[in-house]
């Protein structure tokens, strides 16, 4: 696979269930290393980073997981302030265990994917359109350069799909970039400007939005199952 994603791009990536989807998400974030090739993301190579030098770069980039990664029993304003737990100290960060830290600015993540009123609910207590949209919360906060989303609107409507594309895609109109692994091709042409068709683990297809429609981008994954 070679593939580039420049500053203010937002790519959707598209394929059939293992396709490499997450695998090439994984690999971007650092979580996988490459099994042979070379990876830079923000202009480091992640597997080259060790301790504060990695942390700093993960601090730079913001991943919706494809299973969220949240942690349950905790109440939702811990798990969205996870989002920046890598710019805190850990006296902070332990602190806030106790006593949230930068309530405001985790009211106003929420407030953005509709959560506001769910700030002190336990997280296993929300829907699972509701968790994935805390999932997103942790993201805005963050405030990334680069956001990876695996399948983030999943378990949403077409109204909320739609706003939650938009709000990953917020870093991108700033000067960074979103890689956005996405089933529903109306949503990808809609939300990105790019779409990176995967089949096998190779880059199948990488073309410009605009020059596709639905039908076409539904007839790739016919093609690519
Ligand atoms: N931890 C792993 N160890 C070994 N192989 C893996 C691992 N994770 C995924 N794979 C394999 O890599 C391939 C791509 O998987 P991946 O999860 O990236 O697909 P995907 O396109 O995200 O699929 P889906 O849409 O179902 O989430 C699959 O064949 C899968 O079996």
């Amino acid at each position: 696979m070679d593939l580039t994603v420049g500053p203010g791009e937002r790519v959707a990536v598209v394929g059939a269930s293992g396709a490499g989807k997450s695998t090439l998400l994984a690999v971007a974030n650092g979580a996988v290393p490459p099994s042979s090739g070379t990876v830079e993301v923000l202009g480091q190579d992640p597997a080259a980073l060790r301790g504060r030098a990695l942390r700093r770069l993960r601090a730079r980039v913001g991943t919706v997981h494809q299973h969220l990664e949240l942690v349950g029993p905790l109440r939702v304003v811990h798990n969205v302030n996870a989002g920046r737990l890598g710019g805190w100290p850990a006296a902070r960060a332990a602190w806030s265990l106790l006593r949230p830290q930068g309530l405001p600015e985790v009211l106003a993540a929420l407030e953005r994917v509709g959560l506001a009123d769910r700030v002190f609910d336990r997280t296993d207590a929300l829907s699972g359109g509701q968790r994935q949209r805390v999932a997103v919360a942790r993201v805005l906060v963050q405030d990334p350069e680069l956001v990876l989303a695996d399948e983030p609107a999943s378990a949403l409507d077409p109204a909320l799909s739609g706003r939650v594309l938009e709000l990953l895609g917020g870093p991108a109109s700033r000067g960074g970039a979103l890689l956005a692994a996405l089933h529903d091709p109306a949503l990808a042409l809609r939300c990105c400007d790019r779409v990176v068709g995967l089949a096998a683990g190779r880059v199948v297809l990488d073309v410009r939005a605009a020059s596709l429609s639905v039908r076409d981008l539904a007839d790739f994954y016919g093609a690519a199952a």
